[in-house]
């Protein structure tokens, strides 16, 4: 399938989607684009598993997933994040499909580390044709970072690492990642193009932290497989932060 876009909406911006979104979006589906959307979930998880006294502990932005927290992230990204994200969507005129409803996989994955991370997966493969059929019905396509293994196990998976996974499986022509900064920022500009190595000097700098830094390694895994667009934004419209093999002079 061409012409597929994934976007990953993070928790935070589920909350505050903007109207230029759903106006891009509407752009992009009229003109044929197959979508997808990964949302997140994090912020959400978290008021929950706190309001359940249960621990909250991430190691290097990835949250490590016990039995109940596995059980409260599916309760929360399937029973509460995706239905009201789709109930958004669908308001504003945008044909719908929740792709977990089904009960068909969607995402296939493997344990990331077992030992350090529980029950938390990276993305081996996914459900082509059950994708490909939504999405060339002309439904825009709303999945939860979610996969499961060859036992059928649910496993817990990053939302950047999740998008980034099947953007590059789906050979999507460009991948977004929607999240609460206009992108990768240095003091108050937004770097507007971005190389591998750069981002990796920032980091050693500490000018690049906390979640940015694996959104950003996800970013770089989709980018060098071949997924063209790759953007780290909070608009649709504006362009963030894009990847780029060469850094541009300016
Ligand atoms: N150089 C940087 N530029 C922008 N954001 C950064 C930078 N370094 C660290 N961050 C942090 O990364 C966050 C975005 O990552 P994250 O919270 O994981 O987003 P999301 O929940 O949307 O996936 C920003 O809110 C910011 O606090
Ligand atoms: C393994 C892992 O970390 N999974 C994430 C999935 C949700 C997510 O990534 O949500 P945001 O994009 O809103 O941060 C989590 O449990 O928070």
């Amino acid at each position: 399938m061409s012409s597929t876009i994934v976007i990953k909406v993070g928790g935070h911006a589920t909350n505050q989607l903007s109207p230029t979104f759903y106006q891009q979006l509407t752009a992009w589906h009229q003109a044929g684009k197959h979508i997808l959307i990964i949302h997140g979930g994090g912020p959400q998880i978290s008021e929950w598993s706190s309001q359940l006294h249960l621990p909250i502990n991430q190691v290097d932005g990835i949250r490590v997933t016990d039995s109940k927290t596995l059980k409260v992230t599916q309760a929360v990204l399937l029973g509460l994040v995706q239905p009201m994200l789709c109930k958004q969507l669908a308001d504003h005129g945008l044909p719908v499909m929740g792709l977990n409803a089904s009960g068909l996989p969607v995402i296939y994955g493997d344990y990331l580390d077992q030992a350090v991370y529980g029950e938390v997966g990276q993305v081996i493969g996914v459900n082509r044709q059950y994708i490909d059929d939504a999405l060339s019905g002309g439904r825009i396509g709303v999945c939860a970072p979610l996969a499961v293994n060859a036992s059928d196990q649910l496993l817990n998976v990053n939302g950047d690492a999740a998008a980034a996974g099947v953007a590059k499986l789906l050979n999507a022509e460009k991948l977004v990642l929607l999240t609460d900064v206009p992108g990768v920022m240095l003091a108050d500009h937004v770097v507007s193009h971005l190389t591998q190595e750069k981002a990796q000097q920032l980091v050693a700098q500490k000018q690049i932290k906390a979640g940015m830094q694996p959104k950003l390694a996800a970013a770089f895994e989709a980018f060098k497989s071949g997924v063209k667009e790759v953007a780290i934004t909070n608009e649709l419209k504006q362009p963030g932060t894009n990847l780029v093999s060469k850094q541009i002079v300016m």
